[in-house]
């Protein structure tokens, strides 16, 4: 099933989870998994991992998602090193073993490389190539509000979005933003440039401060609002409380989104499953069906 079509009936609940790096188990994501399944989610993705490291476990956990038959998989899908052949191959591949949807993305050049040493350069030009080879497949595309760290305008990103939405994408997945009165703006810019698709928002939980760092500054050019930075602050030598006071801004941030009316949350679990359990059920979005864990 396509997500796009659920996100014509309903605000969609989501996770994120990026598979383990190499050698490293898997099975304890799996577990996690397993935990996270119990609160419904709609849909669970599989990243890279940030930085674009280890693809090859992706297939093996979007397959995992797909057997446990708890959550529609999404896999994550970049132009990095991809040829138009070796994306045919792996999508025919993902798409035998079930798993139908994929957030095509530019994705994150690697530190030293000018581009993407693939066929593709934008995402705009892999949602094409998907949607021309794979016409049944969900098609989900990235957009920043707070603009993509290496575009200079507003108006230049979202034209880029424009094109992604005319290639055939059916939803957009944004990048995780702090900041609220940006997150509006930005949607009034979009459909002011006749960009019409549902926007699921992305949420990073606050459990990290070194995290927390690098995905924002460090990597994303993402503002701080000043109830965060007070949280960075007041705990900035204090992981325990740093975590715990990151956890209720999260909460805080999940109903603001929600009473903003996006078309869907989707939490980056960041693999973790207490600390995401109680940002959850906090939000009240869904109770823990107190199930011991049910699956497989
Ligand atoms: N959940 C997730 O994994 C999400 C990840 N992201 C991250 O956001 C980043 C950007 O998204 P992508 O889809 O990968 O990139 P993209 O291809 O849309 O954009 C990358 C840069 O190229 C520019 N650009 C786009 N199309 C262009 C074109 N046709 N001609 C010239 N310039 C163009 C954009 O303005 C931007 O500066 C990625 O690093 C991705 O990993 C963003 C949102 C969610
Ligand atoms: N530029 C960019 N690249 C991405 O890959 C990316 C985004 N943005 N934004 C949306 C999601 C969020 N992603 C994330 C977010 C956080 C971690 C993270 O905190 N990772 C931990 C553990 C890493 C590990 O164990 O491998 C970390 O400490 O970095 C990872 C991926 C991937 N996505």
């Amino acid at each position: 099933m396509k997500i796009a079509d659920i996100l014509k009936k309903k605000m969609t609940f989501s996770f994120e989870v990026f598979p383990p790096k190499e050698k490293q188990p898997i099975e304890p994501l799996i577990n996690t998994l397993n935990q996270l399944y119990q609160f419904q989610p709609d849909f669970v993705s599989c990243t890279y991992g940030a930085g674009g490291t280890n693809v090859g476990r992706n297939m093996e956990i979007c397959h995992e998602i797909k057997k446990a038959g708890m959550a529609i998989p999404m896999t994550h899908f970049t132009c990095i090193s991809n040829t138009r052949e070796g994306i045919k191959r792996e999508l025919e591949e993902y798409i035998s073993k079930g798993v139908e949807n994929v957030l095509a993305l530019r994705g994150d050049i690697p530190s030293g490389w000018e581009d993407t040493r693939g066929d593709f350069q934008h995402a705009n030009q892999l949602i094409a190539f998907i949607k021309e080879n794979f016409p049944d497949m969900g098609i989900a595309a990235a957009g920043a509000p707070e603009k993509h760290i290496q575009c200079d305008t507003f108006e230049e990103d979202i034209a880029h979005i424009r094109m992604k939405q005319d290639a055939g994408a059916d939803f957009i997945m944004s990048q995780l933003c702090y900041d609220l009165e940006q997150f509006e703006r930005w949607v009034e810019m979009l459909r002011k440039a006749g960009i019409h698709l549902p926007i699921v928002v992305g949420v990073m939980p606050v459990l990290n401060k070194e995290a927390t760092l690098r995905m924002t500054l460090s990597m994303n050019g993402c503002s701080i609002p000043r109830e965060l930075a007070e949280i960075i602050s007041r705990y900035y030598n204090n992981p325990e409380d740093f975590k715990k006071a990151g956890k209720e801004y999260t909460i805080k941030q999940i109903f603001r989104y929600m009473n903003l009316g996006v078309n869907g949350i989707h939490i980056y679990s960041l693999n973790k499953y207490e600390d995401v359990s109680e940002i959850v059920q906090g939000a009240g979005w869904r109770k823990n069906l107190d199930q011991k864990v049910i699956l497989r």
